[in-house]
């Protein structure tokens, strides 16, 4: 059994959460793609939701980013926060509502009408809240060989300046006993931001640990509440960004056409 295999699915009750998501648009009528990735830390789903919010022209909305602004505002939210996080466990869901609807509520007067999600729902919970208050049209589901996912976590890079995120690990699997092997190039900064390099504090490999279980046991449940639904697209990285973009591409029916937008419809 790998870091990030399957568990059983978890019952869906809905109870009554008292929390709402504000300001998602209801009606599927003139709106745009609201779209949910799902994945195990490490698998890349930041680096494949933001190339994806690009082309089809929603925001990414990533609610790790969300709790790391709110940390680093020194609000009174975070010693909380920073406590929660440093030991890869799991934000309360009021907290990660509050920080999530005022994200899509900043949206609204820009005219955002959709989203790629990116970190939620990460719970059943959370799962049922939002399908209370939209109805998500497709979730990704991406998967990686549980091999490269620790050293992904443990190769990620920011640009203290610019923001940028980058990979210095450089994953080279073997093929062995009939498996075939996998290598993913390193995502290497430019030389600007070479020298401005930080590592998230949770990347650490306790930590990631930790988050990974915490997947397997609460948001793995997440995947067989979107499946029952008829709404979960599997997709498994075959390599790095050069082998998965086009692939992933193909799986979207987004295709690697001038006619991307029109066949995202
Ligand atoms: N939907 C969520 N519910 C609860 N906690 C969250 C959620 N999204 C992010 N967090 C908190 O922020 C941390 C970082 O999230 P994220 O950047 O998505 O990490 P990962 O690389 O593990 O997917 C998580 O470990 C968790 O503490």
């Amino acid at each position: 059994r790998g870091l990030c295999s399957s568990s059983s699915s978890s019952s869906s009750s809905t109870g009554s959460s008292g929390l709402e998501l504000r300001s998602l648009q209801q009606s599927p009528k003139g709106r745009n793609h609201q779209w949910v990735f799902l994945g195990c830390p490490g698998v890349g789903k930041g680096t494949y939701a933001s190339r994806l919010s690009g082309l089809i022209g929603v925001p990414h909305i990533a609610t790790g980013d969300l709790v790391r602004d709110e940390l680093a505002s020194s609000g009174p939210l975070s010693s909380q926060l920073a406590e929660i996080v440093s030991q890869g466990q799991l934000v309360p869901d009021e907290i990660i509502i509050d920080l999530l609807s005022k994200r899509l509520e900043a949206g609204g007067p820009k005219g955002e009408t959709g989203f790629i999600l990116d970190g939620f729902p990460r719970t059943v919970r959370q799962a049922e809240i939002l399908e209370g208050v939209t109805d998500i049209d497709l979730v990704v589901n991406l998967k990686l060989r549980a091999e490269a996912l620790l050293a992904k976590c443990l190769g990620r890079r920011i640009c203290s300046q610019c923001g940028g995120n980058y990979n210095i690990a450089s994953i080279d699997i073997k093929s062995e006993n009939g498996q075939p092997g996998m290598y993913m190039a390193p995502l290497l900064p430019p030389p600007q931001c070479a020298s401005k390099l930080i590592t998230r504090s949770d990347d650490t490999e306790e930590v990631v640990m930790e988050r990974l279980r915490i997947y397997n046991k609460l948001t793995k449940p997440v995947e067989d509440f979107y499946r029952q639904r008829g709404k979960l697209l599997e997709f498994d990285l075959p390599g790095g960004i050069p082998e998965s973009w086009p692939k992933l591409l193909q799986a979207l029916k987004l295709g690697d056409n001038d006619d991307k937008r029109s066949a995202a419809a």
